[in-house]
């Protein structure tokens, strides 16, 4: 389940506060989402979607609050060491690495790659070497999954940003983490591309399978896939619970509308 409850969650925040700058950004959010589940975390521009994220998985520093993963307080643990306890991630902007091709991007992404020695790959080591082909054969099954085989070896400054995207996801799909944060993985792809990446993540919805958490402001895609959804607004929990009913709360809607933001509303 996703919400404030704290069964089996695989991420949960207590009272998260997060300031960045002069801003508020994140205001004693206390949300959890269930091992297993597909949820949604919406609001509108600015509401505080990304930070959250940045914060479960270490990239920003929490002013307040905690977070916990599996029941275990993270709070302060290093992206890296998170990486290696199952956290998975993409980004708003795709933020590859232009010079790298969309394979070499994929297992930049892969922390079993690099633990298992891929940085002495460098100095030829037979191990290493072996390590490294082992990776690249996960970074094309990454590939593979969100159909870019293809691609593999072209420079990410080669691909549109559709196809960069998705590289993104590969990413943080190439060493099957337990919890996969994804953040606005539709942006910038047109119906066709969102269409195969929802099929992707509605593969990912199988027993056993990862729990996932998506930024999204397409709420087609939010319907399509998540079981829950927290909505968050200028930086605090506004409402949690099914889409269809969450999505339509008359507060819910206002948020939207509010920000100037007509489109993007549920
Ligand atoms: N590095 C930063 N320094 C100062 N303020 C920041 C920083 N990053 C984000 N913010 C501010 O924090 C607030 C929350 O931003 P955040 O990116 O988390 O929102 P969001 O819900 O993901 O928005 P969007 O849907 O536009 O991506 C915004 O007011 C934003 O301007």
């Amino acid at each position: 389940m996703t919400g404030n409850g704290t069964a089996a969650a695989a991420v949960r925040t207590q009272g998260l506060d997060v300031r960045l700058g002069g801003t508020h950004a994140v205001r004693e959010a206390t949300v959890s989402f269930g091992e297993g589940t597909t949820s949604g975390l919406v609001g509108p521009n600015g509401a505080g979607k990304s930070t959250l994220l940045n914060c479960v998985s270490g990239l920003v520093p929490v002013s307040a609050g905690q977070v916990f993963l599996y029941g275990e307080r993270s709070t302060g643990i290093k992206p890296h060491r998170l990486a290696a306890m199952g956290i998975g991630r993409s980004y708003q902007g795709a933020q590859l690495v232009m010079e790298l091709t969309a394979a070499e991007n994929v297992m930049v992404g892969d922390h079993l790659a690099v633990r298992t020695g891929l940085l002495g790959a460098g100095l030829s080591l037979p191990g290493a070497r072996r390590a490294e082909r082992r990776a690249r054969e996960r970074a094309l099954g990454a590939l593979e999954r969100v159909g870019l085989r293809q691609h593999a070896d072209r420079t990410a400054r080669e691909l549109p940003y559709g196809v960069q995207k998705r590289v993104d996801l590969a990413r943080a799909l190439v060493s099957e983490p337990r919890c996969i944060l994804l953040d606005e993985p539709m942006a910038g792809l047109s119906r066709s591309e969102k269409e195969e990446v929802v099929e992707v993540l509605a593969g990912l919805r199988v027993e056993g399978g990862p729990t996932l958490v998506i930024v999204e402001h397409d709420m087609r895609v939010i319907n399509q896939l998540c079981s829950d959804v927290v909505v968050l607004n200028a930086g605090a929990v506004l409402a949690v619970g099914p889409p269809d009913v969450v999505l339509n709360r008359p507060e819910v809607v206002d948020a939207y509308i509010g920000r100037d933001n007509e489109q993007e509303r549920p």
